[in-house]
């Protein structure tokens, strides 16, 4: 295979049409994981509320070890890296921390997250 092609202009029509056939099914997959992942998000969030609400500690690190065991099987079973999955899964898991945090802040201080809080920063900032 040539490395220099910009697009894909210049290529033979079959395999035009088998990248195009892959990449809708790429686009579905990444639909149905943005739709996964708004969807457990609610579920955090509601998780949170309630911690806050009974002033239990944002973070769970035994529900988290479990997770992970648990995750890296399933990676295992389904020939998926286990690291990738772990590390996945702790990245989602830091951003509801952070959430939670938030909310527990909202609930003691107000609706405005207190200065003086000491996170690290979290994925994606
Ligand atoms: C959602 C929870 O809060 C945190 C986030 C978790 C998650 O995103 O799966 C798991 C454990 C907690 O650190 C929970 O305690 O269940």
């Amino acid at each position: 295979m040539t490395t220099s092609h910009t697009g894909t202009g210049d290529v033979d029509p079959a395999v035009r049409e088998e990248l195009a056939r892959l990449r809708d099914s790429i686009d579905n997959i990444d639909a149905a994981v943005v739709h996964m992942l708004a969807e457990r998000f609610k579920c955090t969030q509601q998780v949170g509320r309630l911690k806050a609400e009974h002033r239990l500690p944002p973070a769970d690190p035994a529900r988290e070890a479990r997770q992970i065991a648990r995750l890296r099987a399933l990676a295992e079973n389904a020939k998926l890296d286990p690291a990738f999955a772990e590390k996945f899964l702790n990245f989602i898991i830091a951003e509801v921390i952070r959430h939670h945090e938030h909310i527990a802040d909202a609930a003691v201080n107000g609706s405005t997250p207190s200065a003086n809080r000491t996170t690290t920063a979290s994925p994606g900032e």
